[in-house]
């Protein structure tokens, strides 16, 4: 067992097979015997063979996928998540990495409840923001330090994280996981989630171009 699981509150369940639509993974539940919740890790080796220039070459892909029922089980358009999730285990599956599915963050933390009130409010005219500042909620509540406890456990201490948000790299780097790059998960924007994409981008920093076609990669 290494230092950082010998240490750590975030305790791993078995290695299993998890076989998908988007490729094979190695998954692992974390319980965080601080809160209770349980995280999941999806891992892959990946199967491309191209040597440089591309996605394959770097540290190891990581996404930090915050929980979205509405958009990651019930492929709600409100949001990007469903096909950001996608994505990720596609890339990972291609390229080799992990996605930590973190639990717990629903609605950026506000919980699933919350964030239908949030959604409320927004159909009435608020942007993603204001609605959780009528709320009287913080815009962001989410924390990483056991996404990163979980990544130090997997010996992933540099990486390239799959995200559009800056504050997702700093929170690594605050709990002293090095982020080599930041590798867009950026998914085409859609009628449904337009505006909440717009405020993103001009109200929380993210990085987004507002694509209407996938991306191309090199491959
Ligand atoms: N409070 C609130 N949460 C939302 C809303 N729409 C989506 N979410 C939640 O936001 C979380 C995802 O955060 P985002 O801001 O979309 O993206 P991110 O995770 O910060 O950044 P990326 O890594 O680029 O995806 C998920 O937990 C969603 O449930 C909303 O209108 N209000
Ligand atoms: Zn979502």
């Amino acid at each position: 067992m290494s230092e950082a699981a010998a240490t750590s509150p975030v305790l791993p369940g078995p290695a299993v097979h998890l076989p998908t639509a988007a490729g094979d993974f190695t998954a692992i539940a974390w319980t965080d015997s601080r809160t209770g919740v349980e995280h999941l890790t999806l891992s892959a080796p990946g199967t491309s063979t191209e040597q440089s220039g591309t996605l394959g070459e770097g540290a190891p892909l990581v996404r930090l996928h915050s929980e979205c029922l509405t958009g990651d089980v019930f492929g709600s358009f409100r949001c990007d998540c469903g096909e950001q999730l996608e994505q990720a285990m596609e890339l990972v599956a291609l390229y080799g990495g992990t996605i930590v599915y973190l639990r717990g963050q629903e609605g950026r933390g506000i919980g699933l409840a919350n964030k239908l009130r949030a959604y409320a409010l927004q159909e009435a005219g608020a942007d993603t923001v204001e609605a959780n500042e009528q709320l009287g909620l913080p815009v962001d509540a989410r924390d990483y330090q056991a996404a990163a406890e979980i990544l130090h456990q997997l010996g992933l201490h540099r990486i390239r994280l799959l995200t559009n948000n800056p504050a997702k790299r700093d929170w690594m780097r605050r709990y002293g996981v090095e982020v080599e790059a930041m590798v867009p998960s950026e998914v085409p924007v859609r009628a449904e989630n337009e505006r909440y994409l717009q405020t993103k981008r001009d109200r929380m920093d993210h990085h987004l171009t507002l694509l209407r076609t996938k991306p191309v990669r090199q491959s």
